[in-house]
């Protein structure tokens, strides 16, 4: 399993945001973006998740189940800086809508349960979403990772305004889902404590510097 991105730019608006952003992961890899507010790290994550069209480039997945190239927005999830839950519904039914819309039938997600146990809130899914708190809203979309497989996670600042045990939380979901050969594309503005991670730290229109965090 490969995701392939080459000399890719892209535009909002009038403005060219960045260009020449190339990266390589296989599986179990991830890659994490840094820079400045502004840099380009939401775009560069809406390109990958096929919500932007890019400038110039190419950005493909390539599964060794499958004979074709494709983009890797038809494998991924995409967590943005929203949950895209509705508060109307409870959690179980926001959770059910999204495993049918994701869901892949060769290989099911965690039951709904099990999912809102590993994000250490077993109990209340039957609880209408906008009830719950900001932090326990972030979780359930964490649970949203779960209960459809994905093999790509591509992730917004999954974790700004949540405490160390959240941080911790997902930290140890990735951990979980790059061990079973997932890959990972995640911005944020503190490091999640992941090993072995490659990092874009990403500065703009001028390109971007690789380098690696320990
Ligand atoms: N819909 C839009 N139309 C026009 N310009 C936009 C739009 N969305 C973002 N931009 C601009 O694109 C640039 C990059 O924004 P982006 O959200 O990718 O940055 P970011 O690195 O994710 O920032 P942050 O760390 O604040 O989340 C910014 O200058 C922003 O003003």
């Amino acid at each position: 399993m490969h995701l392939t991105a080459e000399n890719l730019a892209a535009r909002r608006g009038e403005d060219l945001i960045f260009v020449n952003i190339s990266f390589h992961l296989a599986a179990g890899e991830a890659l994490v973006l840094t820079g400045r507010n502004g840099s380009g790290k939401s775009t560069l994550l809406r390109v990958v998740a096929g919500l932007l069209r890019p400038e110039k480039g190419t950005v493909i997945f390539r599964d060794e189940g499958s004979p074709q190239d494709r983009h890797p927005g038809e494998a991924s999830h995409y967590l943005g800086h929203r949950n895209a839950m509705k508060n109307e519904l409870t959690v179980v039914e926001n959770l059910d809508f999204w495993r049918s819309f994701l869901g892949n039938p060769n290989a099911a997600g965690l039951p709904i349960e099990d999912a809102a146990e590993a994000v250490g809130l077993s109990g209340i899914t039957h609880l209408p979403f906008g009830y719950l708190s900001a932090g326990q809203q972030r979780r359930f979309a964490f649970a949203k990772l779960l209960v459809a497989h994905r093999p790509i996670w591509i992730l917004d600042e999954p974790t700004a305004a949540l405490d160390a045990s959240a941080d911790r939380l997902l930290a140890g979901l990735i951990e979980t889902h790059l061990a079973e050969g997932g890959i990972v594309l995640a911005a944020t503005h503190q490091p999640l404590g992941l090993k072995n991670v490659q990092e874009l730290k990403m500065t703009g229109f001028a390109g971007a510097d690789h380098g690696v965090w320990g």
